[in-house]
């Protein structure tokens, strides 16, 4: 045979000249090797989380953190299972990856040491903030350090921005945003099923989870950024799915050569939301919308077009407002979207699951058609579902910058350094979630009765890190006393509207509550997790009480039951389509 293909070919064997270039090779590599070892384990300072060895100097494990944040978390967790927390080096800096709820609540609470600003203003700055734009943002930020010769004139555009979002998504403009948002999907399910035509009321074939992706994008569209914005942007849903594909990549900050597409829809976004403000202003100006409307076609919600004014009298650019409305807007529904399919998909995918969940909206109905929200995101199977798909399909990294060096539980922390807590680590761990006795209960399963126990505790829990987290915040950011800064926080404080669903919690139920993280904490404990409840119990009912489905048994049969896709972060889409069969319901 004279083939080499399979043989093993002796170093001795190669040709002079490859020698020589195997030999620089390793001369150079080989100690930059050992040298990084070496020196990684020694930067690591006295009291610092063990640090995962690394091979390549300076970045470390950077590449394998941005490929896959997921995967690489549960691996560095694997290297560390009974450490509360571990050390990373990516890109010449210290990473500590928080897999502990107790060092995770400690580093929600002190928002004054572990700042978020950081990573705000350097997303405004690949979203389009120009340098006088981050000059204005950066006035009242919490920042590591300074930019050079800077100045406050004492505007406090992140600070504010911050504080709009709590009222704008409780009380009653989040009741008024949740009937524009179902009022709309009930619009979408009668177009597609008419009442009064009889096709509606045959079975027809559909994918579950698109026919959930495009109805409720379109709704959450249309209730917070009007409907007008369609006939500027047509494809604008599409680009929020594309945008979603790409965004994470743009934090690498990589040149339009590397990342073509995401630069080019980073542009799409500013084209046409710059024209959706000049439009809305525009009808303004024509008297078409009056002070007095919580919502209209052009801005949609009032607190959308409150924050775009807010912007232009701040004096940021055009370009910067409309990147920041593009990072609203695929925020709000990357997240939501994503964990309505899963719920459906697991409603549906149980027939017993289905009727249990279609008695508990029978008993919030208030006529054929109509229901109590309240009833409906209350009511415990419906609850539980919804926690249990939070914690199955959510991977939410909370990225925080550590200001100064400080010690967080038994580690010593160093200024500059990154934190994350990771939520999917402290949602995935056996130990907390795994009951012996019951192999469903393991926590890649979905399990639809995990959270049957209930979760008032957990709301209050959080409530009381925001608060602590968000009289810091303020102390700082207006320079005030600690109890100035309270009496702002009091004003401002966010409502309690999770009322307790099914008894009193056992003390292990209320111990994985504190696992649950899909939310974030602190001052950026998502304030639009209300809405998101609604959007996806509610529309959940909206739609159930319309329209018959049933699962196509051959389809599941060929493709499997759906699991959550880890390629992202936040919510997690189901990673294959589930064929259904739906017809309209006979009222
Ligand atoms: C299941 C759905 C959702 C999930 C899992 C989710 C998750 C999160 C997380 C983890 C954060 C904190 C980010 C961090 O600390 O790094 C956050 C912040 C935020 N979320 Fe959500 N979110 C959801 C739905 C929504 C919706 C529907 C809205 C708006 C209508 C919204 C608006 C916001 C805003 C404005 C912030 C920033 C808060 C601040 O820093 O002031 N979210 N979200």
């Amino acid at each position: 045979m004279n083939s080499t293909v399979g043989q093993h070919v002796s170093p001795l064997s190669l040709p002079l000249a490859q020698h020589t270039v195997i030999f620089w090779i390793l001369s150079v590599t080989l100690p930059l090797v050992v040298i990084s070892y070496w020196s990684g384990y020694r930067r690591i300072a006295a009291g610092e989380p063990p640090l995962v060895p690394y091979l390549l100097p300076w970045l470390g494990h950077g590449m394998a953190f941005m490929n896959d944040i997921n995967g690489f978390t549960e691996w560095v967790r694997s290297q560390h299972p009974d450490s509360p927390a571990a050390t990373v080096q990516v890109a010449g800096q210290h990473l500590y990856l928080v897999f502990d709820t107790k060092l995770a609540s400690q580093i929600y609470r002190r928002s004054k040491n572990f700042i978020f600003d950081p990573f705000n203003l350097m997303t405004w700055g690949i979203i389009g903030a120009n340098r006088s734009d981050l000059e204005i943002l950066e006035m009242g930020a919490q920042v590591e350090k300074r930019t050079p010769g800077f100045q406050d004139d004492g505007r406090r555009v992140l600070y504010d921005l911050h504080r709009m979002s709590g009222p704008a998504l409780t009380g009653e403009s989040l009741n008024r945003l949740t009937s524009l948002f179902i009022d709309t999907i009930c619009k979408e399910i009668d177009t597609t099923f008419p009442e009064n035509d009889d096709a509606s009321y045959e079975w027809v074939r559909m994918d579950l989870g698109e026919f959930v992706k495009k109805t409720w994008t379109r709704a959450s569209i249309v209730a917070l950024f009007g409907s007008h914005i369609f006939t500027i942007w047509p494809r604008i849903e599409d680009w929020l799915w594309e945008f979603d594909e790409h965004f994470q990549s743009l934090l690498t900050k990589m040149p339009r050569f590397m990342l073509p597409k995401a630069w080019a829809l980073r542009d799409e976004a500013w084209e046409f939301l710059e024209k959706w403000e000049d439009e809305a202003l525009a009808a303004e100006k024509r008297g078409e919308i009056k002070e007095t409307d919580d919502w209209d076609p052009y801005w949609g919600l009032q607190w959308v077009a409150v924050r775009a004014k807010y912007l232009i009298k701040q004096g940021i650019s055009a370009k910067a407002r409309a990147g920041n409305e593009s990072v609203f807007l695929w925020g709000l529904n990357a997240n939501t979207i994503p964990i309505a399919m899963q719920v459906m998909n697991q409603a549906v995918l149980s027939p017993t699951l289905l009727s249990t969940l279609q008695a508990e909206i029978s008993s919030a109905q208030t006529g054929p058609n109509t229901f109590n929200m309240a009833a409906v995101t209350t009511a415990p199977k419906l609850k539980s579902v919804l926690l249990e798909s939070l914690r199955w399909a959510t991977a939410s990294p909370s990225p925080r910058v550590v200001r100064e060096d400080c010690q967080l539980g038994e580690y010593k922390l160093l200024k500059g350094s990154m934190v994350i807590v990771h939520s999917r680590t402290l949602q995935m761990d056996a130990r907390t979630w795994a009951i012996d006795g019951v192999p469903g209960s393991a926590p890649e399963e979905f399990w639809a009765e995990r959270f049957l126990d209930g979760d008032e505790r957990e709301e209050e829990n959080r409530i009381e890190e925001n608060r602590e987290a968000e009289t810091e915040y303020a102390a700082e950011t207006f320079a005030q006393t600690q109890a100035q800064a309270q009496a702002r926080s009091e004003t401002a404080k966010p409502h309690k509207i999770v009322e307790p669903i099914s008894g009193p919690k056992s003390k292990e139920m209320q111990q994985r509550m504190l696992s649950m993280r899909p939310f974030g904490g602190g001052t950026t404990l998502c304030p639009g997790r209300h809405f998101a409840t609604n959007e996806i119990l509610g529309g959940l009912a909206a739609l159930l009480l319309r329209l018959d489905v049933k699962i196509d048994e051959e389809a599941l049969e060929k493709n499997g039951a759906p699991v959550p896709n880890l390629g992202k972060q936040g919510g997690l889409f189901p990673d294959r389509g589930l064929g259904v069969w739906i017809r309209r319901r006979r009222v």
